[in-house]
């Protein structure tokens, strides 16, 4: 590959004003390719690093996307500058820890296709998460040319938001780059999710000129099966940035209030206006939302849903409130000790 300028990279004023002027002066700022157990994989002006982790900093606190200072000599990651956005999911099992996804993204494509996999709790979830990362969710629905009626599933996925951009499309048509061109130009950085077998890895290879992964599924495994390995950044033609995701499994929401309500823009604007500011939507008088339900203005099951993940969000949010105090305690404990030995 031939050296890329920052710019080429997706550098912008942003990440320049985070740098002091010596950092300017001994400092390479990469981008991230591979996040790795130990390392990882970066593509700077002076060409693709590989780096390892300055103390304090772990590979886990990196994310593909991200921009980072390189000590490109002695091949040392030594600071993580700050995002412009973050995408990050809860962990299945709701332990408190938040994974992250990728960083530094502008669009999320949320992949579906137009069959059984469709699901729009599961579109929901996807766009909570990207409406509170404040980073623009687009809907792909692929597998459009095999669907009987694309128009149901366009409809559908239409109806779960104002102003959502829905694409139905034929993940294997040569019309890709065309179709997406809007959100993979210059200084554009956008990731590819879905369930595994809608179409990533196919659209993936659209919208990089093949380049970027290879491996086919089987044609006969209807499923799908896990082809992608791991998370990494790829260069789109068309000057954008791609970061592919391997199907995730267990899209747990935590602390992601503002991205639900964004998602649920009719129930939360209505929820406003209800008499009690604690209000469940059931059967309190004065309830705006009920009422609305009652005139048919509110889909009854986006209201089962909207709630069904409030409650989800708000288990996972305490569970990582608790996590986050269990660990500050234990950290009081070990100051305090070490306070004690030293006397
Ligand atoms: N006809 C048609 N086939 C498609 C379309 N999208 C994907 N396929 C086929 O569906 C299968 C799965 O596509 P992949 O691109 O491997 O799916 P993936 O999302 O990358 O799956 P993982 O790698 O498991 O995450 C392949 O055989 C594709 O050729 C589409 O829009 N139309
Ligand atoms: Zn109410």
């Amino acid at each position: 590959m031939t050296n890329l300028t920052r710019d080429a990279l997706g550098w912008s004023p942003f990440y320049m004003s985070q740098l002091d002027i010596e950092e300017l002066e001994s400092l390479t700022p990469a981008r991230i390719t591979t996040v790795h157990r130990d390392r990882v994989n970066a593509l700077s002006e002076i060409g693709p690093l590989e780096l390892t982790l300055d103390p304090g900093i772990t590979t886990a606190a990196v994310a593909v996307g991200d921009w980072v200072l390189a000590a490109p000599t002695q091949h040392r990651l030594t600071r993580v500058l700050e995002r412009k956005t973050e995408l990050s999911r809860g962990t299945e099992y709701h332990t408190g820890d938040k994974q992250l996804i990728a960083a530094n993204l502008d669009t999320l494509f949320i992949t579906t296709s137009c069959n059984n996999d469709f699901n729009v709790a599961r579109l929901e979830r996807y766009l909570a998460l990207a409406h509170d990362a404040l980073i623009t969710p687009v809907i792909l629905l692929t597998k459009a040319d095999q669907a009987e009626v694309p128009d149901d599933y366009i409809d559908q996925a239409r109806g779960l938001g104002r102003d959502l951009e829905v694409l139905a499309l034929n993940a294997k048509g040569d019309d890709i780059p065309a179709l997406l061109s809007p959100w993979c130009g210059a200084g554009q950085t956008v990731a590819l999710t879905g369930s595994s077998g809608v179409g990533k890895t196919t659209l993936a290879n659209a919208l990089t000129g093949g380049q970027a992964l290879t491996q086919d599924i089987r044609e006969d495994d209807a499923r799908g099966r896990h082809t992608t390995t791991g998370r990494s950044l790829h260069q789109i033609p068309a000057g954008g940035w791609l970061i592919d995701t391997p199907g995730m499994r267990g899209l747990g929401v935590a602390d992601v209030a503002y991205g639900i309500d964004a998602t649920f823009p009719e129930i939360s604007e209505l929820a406003t206006q209800c008499k009690f500011r604690d209000c469940e939507h059931e059967s309190e008088p004065g309830c705006a939302v009920q009422a609305a339900i009652a005139a048919g203005q509110i889909d009854p099951e986006r209201l089962r849903r909207f709630k069904k993940l409030k409650r989800e969000n708000l288990h996972a949010t305490e569970t990582i409130a608790q996590a986050r105090e269990r660990h500050r305690q234990f950290g009081k404990k070990v100051k305090a000790a070490m306070k004690k030995k030293g006397r």
